[in-house]
């Protein structure tokens, strides 16, 4: 557990040590023990920390602020905090592992772990080919409209598609763009050969200053925006489930008014063994779709269906071979996105209007109960354990 959570710790101090004096193991550079800094030449260095252009990564900045500690205040003097209080223990663990280093080996290590970082960071030459630079990562989310039918395609293929929180707003913006535009039918779909696979889980390691309890509250609030924004979804929605879907894409496909699925795809709820709760409104749709002890066995047991287990259970329409997949469905699609769009909104609304109130209810408790899951030992577990690559579903 401890290591496990040192591990999360160290992922979630990501993005909150962003001044040299409040970020980052020890000597990376041991610099000449003849050597001697200046206090000019580190002061120096914590300026320069300051323009570096490429973020350093979460290990060398508890590097450097550790060093920086040692440098200006000596060997580490303040109490350890508390077990739950991750990104204060990871740093105050960095600062202690550094003994009883003296300041001014420690300026020297921190001068020159960060003369290496501004060597590494110089922009690259323009002899550098395109092909090896990195493409920025953007649009995650692509959203298209034509024939009809607006679609709404995850982007991430190579993360599987999974949900970082920027996409949940840009899902919500979308949904919403979608209900007034002149489309008759809305899509969500995924690029690659994943459909989704799930919340993000590095989601959990973009803490802000507020800590664990704040990534949680907003973590519910979202949750809640999200899925009620599908529940009142007005017109036709349709997943398009190119391949295998994980966690809450599948949850959430009771609210789709259709489901068409590759053969490929396979449906999977792992919330027992991340520590975590259904949500999407399934502890609902879940059993009133496919009967209550079906649902146990997926919700509980996170039971993995196929694309016809899944058919048979009714969370899915139809089934098509892989091969002939988006040809079959497009052209479907296309057909029934010239039927009158007013009548399908206003059918839509009488078969889902009675159970409206029970399923924002239903989403409401669902959300709140993650909140306090996401709290849990148990959650927390198994995030670092998929983190450190210990664990895959
Ligand atoms: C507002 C907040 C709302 C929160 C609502 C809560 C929702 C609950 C859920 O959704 S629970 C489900 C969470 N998802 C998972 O647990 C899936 C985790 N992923 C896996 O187990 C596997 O990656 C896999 C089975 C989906 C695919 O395995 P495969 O071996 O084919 O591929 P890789 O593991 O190598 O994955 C390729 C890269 O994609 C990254 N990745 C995949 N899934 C996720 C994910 N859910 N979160 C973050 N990253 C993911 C994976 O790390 C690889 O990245 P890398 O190439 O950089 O290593």
């Amino acid at each position: 557990m401890a290591v496990l959570a040192g591990r999360l710790a160290r992922r979630w101090c990501f993005g909150l040590l962003r001044s040299p004096t409040q970020v980052p193991a020890l000597g990376l550079h041991a610099g000449s023990p003849t050597m001697r800094t200046s206090q000019k030449d580190f002061n120096d260095a914590v300026s320069q920390v300051k323009l570096l252009k490429e973020d350093p990564g979460n290990e060398v900045k508890l590097k450097l602020y550790a060093l920086y500690k040692q440098a200006t205040e000596g060997p580490c003097n303040v109490p350890k905090p508390g077990m739950l209080d991750f990104i204060n223990k990871t740093k105050w663990d960095a600062w202690n592992a550094l003994g009883s280093l003296s300041k001014e080996a420690a300026r020297q290590k921190y001068v020159d772990l960060v003369s290496s970082l501004s060597t590494s960071s110089k922009s690259p030459s323009p002899e550098t080919p395109a092909a090896d630079r990195k493409p920025p990562e953007g649009n995650s989310l692509v959203v298209t409209s034509e024939d009809g039918i607006t679609t709404i395609r995850l982007n991430r293929p190579t993360k599987k598609n999974a949900l970082t929180t920027q996409m949940y707003h840009d899902i919500i913006a979308a949904l919403q763009a979608a209900s007034k535009d002149e489309s008759t039918i809305t899509v969500l779909t995924g690029s690659g050969d994943y459909y989704c696979s799930g919340n993000d889980l590095t989601n959990f390691t973009h803490l802000s200053a507020g800590g664990l309890e704040e990534m949680a509250r907003s973590g519910e609030v979202l949750l809640r925006d999200f899925v009620d924004c599908l529940i009142d979804f007005p017109k036709p929605l349709v997943a398009v489930v190119n391949g295998p879907a994980v966690g809450i894409s599948v949850t959430i496909l009771g609210l789709f008014d259709v489901v068409y699925a590759t053969d490929r795809a396979t449906f999977h709820t792992p919330f027992s063994h991340l520590g975590q709760s259904p949500e999407g409104c399934s502890s609902y749709t879940f059993p009133k779709i496919m009967g209550s002890s079906k649902a146990a066995e997926m919700l509980l047991f996170g039971k993995k269906l196929t694309a016809q287990e899944a058919c048979a259970r009714g969370l899915v329409t139809e089934v098509f071979p892989d091969g002939t997949f988006q040809k079959e469905v497009w052209a479907r699609l296309k057909a029934y996105s010239k039927l009158p769009p007013n009548a399908l909104r206003i059918s839509k609304q009488i078969i889902r209007k009675q159970e409206k109130e029970k399923l924002h209810a239903v989403n409401a408790e669902e959300s709140s109960v993650l909140r306090e899951r996401w709290l849990s030992d148990e959650c927390m577990n198994a995030i670092a354990s998929f983190l450190s690559r210990k664990a895959k579903l």
